[in-house]
């Protein structure tokens, strides 16, 4: 029996948004603090969000190079996950995931064969790892860009390690994404929003019952 494929509606800012994810049957939703981001949250709002969202889906709170007292402050907000989406290295994961006493999911940028041999590197040192689009030079952000990355390049991946598949997926795109690479679980962000942070219900709900009909 395979393990149940994990979908993660990441960018959440609002109720109305987290009633919808978790109705729609998402797994995890992902609340964004990085004031360059379209779905940028303050820790107010996150405290918020997860309160609400507390035993009914898994909740994630996504960090850039946070510093220790970011870590501290966010941890205590007790969400289930920190996903960390800058260039924080394996040294640092560990360091974080000691001092934070929450689950780390760390996000990997896959643009090349190179990227792709450096996954390995966090396997024990992170709780969950997810895969997304190397951010072209010059983004204001490292992810929710809306970008894919070459799928192909995760088949030199050691197929024992289990990922989130991320990067531009869409409703339209989602089911393709599982039957060709067989990921762990799925995260999408500007696939699923009308506009750059405006999260769309139908679409949320395209995505969901699109992934859960791939597996
Ligand atoms: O979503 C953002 O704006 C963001 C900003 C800074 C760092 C990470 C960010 N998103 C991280 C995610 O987990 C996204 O869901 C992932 O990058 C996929 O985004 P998209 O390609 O838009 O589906």
């Amino acid at each position: 029996m395979a393990d149940p494929l994990i979908i993660k509606i990441c960018g959440i800012k609002t109720t109305e948004i987290l009633e919808t994810a978790i109705e729609a049957g998402a797994d995890m939703v992902g609340f964004v603090h990085f004031t360059r981001s379209p779905r940028h949250a303050s820790v107010d709002a996150i405290a918020d969000l997860i309160s609400q969202a507390r035993g009914r889906v898994e909740t994630c709170v996504l960090l850039v190079n946070p510093d220790n007292s970011s870590v501290a402050e966010f941890a205590a907000l007790g969400p289930d996950w920190i996903q960390l989406h800058g260039p924080e290295s394996a040294h640092r994961v560990e360091a974080i995931r000691a001092e934070a006493g929450v689950e780390i999911m760390k996000a990997l940028p896959i643009g090349s064969a190179e990227d792709v041999g450096h996954v390995a590197d966090f396997v024990d040192i992170a709780d969950r790892i997810l895969l997304d689009a190397k951010p072209p030079k010059g983004a204001d952000r490292p992810g929710g860009l809306g970008d894919t990355f070459d799928w192909a390049l995760l088949k030199a991946l050691d197929p024992s390690i289990p990922f989130m598949l991320s990067g531009g997926l869409t409703p339209e795109t989602v089911a393709e994404a599982i039957k060709t690479v067989r990921p762990f679980g799925v995260d999408v962000s500007s696939g699923v929003e009308s506009a750059p942070g405006v999260k769309d219900k139908a679409l949320i709900e395209a995505f969901i019952r699109n992934a859960r009909a791939a597996v």
